[in-house]
């Protein structure tokens, strides 16, 4: 139960919270939201000198926080959040910025500074909605006692001023300092709890019930008024510290550290999310929830012809998830249901029926460093039931494909100015969901798509409603046969899965049909030049394919022994692929 119906609004979304302070953390669950807490890896060293006022700085470096994480997050964490909240607070007192002092000596002079004085605290919140950014800050006047020497050193040698913006904390022994407060107090422990409600009611109902703009972001002084604040797209609070923002890996007192723990957890547990995603999409259970939304376990139990207890647990797991709460979230509207522009439904069941089986068997595909498909094939062949045919096979994976390349598509196919092509040839284009955005993206374009025979043969299944007739297909195996001609050639996830000899021989094919100028197109995941990420490039190789996951320095040098030069590389920025395009053109 919440006070604040926007925060309810945020049920089922992924919350996270990029900072490790106790006390934030303590006030937002207070209100009743639900989040995670990811602590920040972005080094507060930003040059307080090129900022006007000082809460400027605190908001950008609560920006740099939360988008630091939000960057993070699907990389490292296999996981998209849907809202990221940074904090900073900072206090100022005669035009300076105190931070969290760095030892006894530095605090000293810190809360001497403040003695007798009125000073600000500011705290500058970002909340960064996927990629919009929206930012405000509110400030409270504090004013200290005079602090006696013996007061000073009794109240620094009691450790609480360490880690504490300004170098003292309100809610605690640093109370007995403060003469008084003027305005959120909230703001001053670390959170301005009611100026972030304001404007999440702002995002999420465009009301205007509260006296906050949406383009002009209001402050709040401290004489109680609200004053319009011009900070494109951020929200910054400024008040005072009560941070104690510490390392997230390290462990006190010898006991774990929660988030780590509670990363392990996700680690460990992460099959079992991905098993209930499955078989929630394989029991079509966001077609149903879409279809009629609101019904019970038992009706929904009735409907996929599953046990009722068994539906329970699904679907309580699909809440806890932030799936459906008994009807689907946007997440699942988008994504899950089958007939979804985006749809990833084929992917998952391509996810559930091909790489799971082969996951399962991964200490014997690490032991003996190959794929273990041919097992899962003789495996499947002795359970009778669960044989399918060849067609049946191939239209699955072809599903797959094509609803993975319908979500990445479009990025991939606008990371570049291509006006200058005419024609290109997807090599492995599958069932053209790449080719026919290559064509709606670029109107000039006809585009032929490559493919083995028993994959074109099957393409019906996948004519999008208006088949544009600037795509065609072509049927022949790209390591044998000539290939078409084009001004721009593309690979997507066509590389990764071959061995540097069948690679050497396709890239040496497409040479021999390029003519200078042409283009290479190359849309993979480009693992670090370290190898250190992206998670989700790594743990494909671990289907131990024949081919490898390669970085994008790599596929320069791979790509220059053909002839192609000037390699430009982008982000798509698409979180579901995370791909890397690039664009080589021949010497
Ligand atoms: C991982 S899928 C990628 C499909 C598509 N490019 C995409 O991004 O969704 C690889 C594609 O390459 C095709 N392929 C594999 N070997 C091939 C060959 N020797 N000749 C032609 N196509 C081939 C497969 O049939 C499949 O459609």
């Amino acid at each position: 139960m919440v006070l604040n119906p926007v925060i309810s609004k945020l049920a089922g979304k992924l919350v996270v919270l990029a900072s490790a302070s106790p006390r934030r953390q303590e006030i937002l669950r207070n209100a009743g939201l639900r989040f995670e807490v990811v602590p920040s890896w972005f080094k507060e060293t930003l040059d307080k000198g090129l900022f006007k006022a000082p809460y400027e700085y605190a908001v950008e470096t609560a920006k740099q926080k939360a988008l630091e994480v939000a960057r993070r997050m699907p990389f490292k964490h296999l996981k998209t959040p849907d809202i990221v909240i940074g904090a900073d607070t900072i206090v100022t007192v005669n035009s300076m910025i105190l931070e969290k002092p760095v030892d006894k000596q530095d605090a000293y002079r810190m809360l001497s500074s403040l003695s007798g004085k009125e000073h600000s605290v500011f705290t500058g919140v970002a909340i960064v909605l996927c990629h919009e950014k929206d930012t405000f800050y509110e400030e409270t006047k504090v004013k200290f006692a005079d602090l006696s020497e013996d007061m000073l050193w009794e109240y620094i040698n009691s450790g609480e001023p360490m880690d504490k913006a300004g170098g003292y904390g309100i809610q605690a022994l640093g109370g007995m300092l403060v003469e008084y407060v003027h305005g959120d107090f909230l703001n001053v422990v670390g959170f301005p709890l009611n100026h972030f409600c304001k404007q999440l009611d702002i995002i999420y109902n465009h009301s205007s019930s509260f006296a906050v703009e949406k383009k002009g972001i209001m402050s709040k002084h401290n004489d109680g008024e609200f004053k319009s604040q011009n900070c494109e797209n951020v929200i910054i609070q400024l008040n005072r510290q009560q941070e104690g923002e510490q390392s997230g890996t390290g462990t006190r007192d010898s006991k774990p550290n929660k988030q780590d723990l509670e990363r392990i957890c996700e680690l460990m547990d992460g099959f079992k999310a991905s098993k209930a995603l499955f078989t929630a999409s394989r029991f079509c259970v966001f077609d149903l929830l879409h279809n009629k939304p609101g019904l019970d376990a038992a009706r929904v139990a009735e409907e996929i012809k599953a046990s009722v207890k068994g539906t329970e647990c699904l679907l309580e797991a699909c809440v806890s998830l932030g799936l459906s709460l008994f009807e689907n979230t946007d997440l699942a509207t988008s994504f899950l249901r089958s007939d979804a522009p985006f749809s990833l439904h084929g992917y998952i069941r391509h996810c559930n029926e091909t790489l799971w089986p082969l996951f399962s068997h991964l200490e014997s595909a690490v032991h003996e460093g190959v794929s273990q498909h041919e097992k899962v094939k003789r495996h499947k062949e002795r359970c009778q039931d669960s044989v399918c045919s060849s067609q049946e096979l191939k239209l699955r994976f072809m599903s797959g494909m094509h609803s993975f390349a319908k979500v990445t598509a479009a990025a991939v196919a606008t990371a570049f100015d291509l006006s200058r092509f005419k024609t290109a040839c997807d090599l492995g284009g599958c069932t053209g969901a790449m080719a026919y955005e290559f064509t709606k993206a670029h109107p000039g374009m006809s585009v032929t798509v490559f493919d083995l025979p028993a994959v074109i043969e099957m393409r019906e299944h996948f004519l999008p409603a208006n088949s544009d007739k600037k795509v065609s297909f072509v049927a022949g195996d790209f390591l044998k046969e000539d290939l078409p001609k084009a001004d721009l050639y593309i690979l997507a996830r066509v590389l990764h899965d071959l061995t540097d000899e069948k690679l050497h021989i396709l890239l040496r094919k497409i040479a021999e049909s390029a003519s200078p100028g042409c283009g290479l197109l190359l849309s993979e995941i480009f693992l670090d030049d370290d190898r250190g990420g992206p998670s989700r490039g790594l743990l494909q190789a671990l289907s131990l394919s024949e081919g490898k996951q390669r970085s994008a320095s790599e596929y320069r040098l791979l790509l220059e022994r053909h002839g192609f030069i000037t390699a430009h590389f982008r982000h798509t920025g698409n979180l579901l692929d995370q791909t890397l395009s690039s664009y080589y053109k021949r010497r």
